[in-house]
C-alpha cells in the first residue's frame, strides 16, 4: 500500500498532552488547569515564579501528586489515574530538584539503583562514557560528590531505566557556571540521542540555550508560551512574565 512520505512539516508524536490539569496539596489548589504539550525529541522548559506550579505539574505528570484531575496523556495512554510504577513503566523518569542521592552508597550503587523497567536503557559503561567524571568517582560515597557530580549522578542513574522521556526539576540550582554549562552540554547530547525532555528551570539564561520551547506558569495556569527562535524579537515582553 502507498504511505505517504515522511516531511519536514510532519509534526513529531506526541510525547505528552496535559488538559484542563488540577492538583492539590490538601485543600490547597496548586494547579488551576494547566494545558500544554511535549512531542517526542523536544527539550521543553516551564518557567515561572516561586510558587507558581512547576515542579507540582512534574510531580502530577508521574504520578507523584495525589490529588489530581483533568488528563494527562503519555504516548497516547490515559495517566491520570495510575500509580507512578506503572507510569514509569510507560518510559517516563522523574530527577527531583533534591536529587535524591543515597549519602551511604557509592557512586556506582546509587547508579544501579532505580530498577530497569524498560529495554533500550543506557548501560553502566555507556554511561561513563558519557560521564567520565562518575567514572573516577565510582566507589566514593555520595556524599562525598560535589553538587554537580550529584546532578550528573542524579540524572545519569535515570538512563539506566530504559525512559526515554526525562523530567528534570532544576538541575541547575545552586550549581557553579562551568557545570550548568555541562549539563547543558548533556541535555543537548541527550536530545541528540533521542530522548525528550520536560525540565522546570529558574535560570532563564541556561535555559534560554538548552530548550527548544516555553511555557510561562503563573498561579497553576500557563499564562504563556514561546519558542526559542522567538526570544530575540521578544525578549523584554518576555522578561517582564518572568519578572527579571
Ligand atoms: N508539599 C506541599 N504541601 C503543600 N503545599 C505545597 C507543597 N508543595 C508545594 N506547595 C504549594 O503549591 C504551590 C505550587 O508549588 P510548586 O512547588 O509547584 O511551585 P514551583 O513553581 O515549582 O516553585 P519553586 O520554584 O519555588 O519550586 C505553591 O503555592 C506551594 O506553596
Amino acid at each position: 500500500m502507498w504511505e505517504a512520505p515522511m516531511t519536514e512539516a510532519m509534526p513529531k508524536p506526541l510525547c505528552l498532552s496535559v488538559k484542563g490539569l488540577v492538583g492539590h496539596y490538601g485543600e490547597n489548589l496548586a494547579l488551576n488547569g494547566i494545558d500544554l504539550e511535549v512531542r517526542a525529541g523536544e527539550v521543553v522548559c516551564l518557567l515561572g515564579r516561586n510558587g507558581a506550579g512547576k515542579t507540582t505539574t512534574l510531580r502530577a505528570v508521574v504520578g507523584l501528586l495525589e490529588k489530581r484531575r483533568g488528563s494527562i496523556e503519555i504516548h497516547g495512554q490515559q495517566t491520570i489515574a495510575m500509580l507512578p510504577e506503572a507510569i514509569a513503566r510507560l518510559g517516563v523518569a522523574y530527577c527531583p530538584e533534591e536529587r535524591g542521592i543515597f549519602a551511604s552508597l557509592s557512586t556506582e550503587e546509587n547508579l544501579l539503583l532505580p530498577p530497569v523497567l524498560r529495554p533500550g536503557g543506557l548501560s553502566v559503561d555507556e554511561i561513563y562514557t558519557l560521564f567520565p567524571n562518575l567514572k573516577e568517582r565510582r566507589h566514593s560515597q555520595g556524599t562525598k560528590l560535589s553538587g554537580g557530580e550529584q546532578q550528573m549522578l542524579a540524572i545519569a542513574r535515570i538512563l539506566r531505566t530504559g525512559a526515554k522521556f526525562l523530567l528534570l526539576d532544576e538541575c541547575t540550582e545552586g550549581l557553579a557556571p562551568v557545570i550548568v554549562a555541562k549539563i547543558g552540554q548533556t541535555i543537548r547530547l541527550l536530545k541528540e540521542r533521542g530522548f525528550t525532555v520536560l525540565m522546570v528551570e529558574q535560570n532563564f539564561r541556561f535555559a534560554s540555550k538548552v530548550a527548544d520551547r516555553f511555557y510561562v506558569i503563573d498561579e497553576g495556569v500557563v499564562v504563556d508560551e514561546f519558542r526559542r527562535e522567538d526570544i530575540a524579537s521578544d525578549l523584554a515582553r518576555i522578561e517582564g512574565l518572568l519578572g527579571l
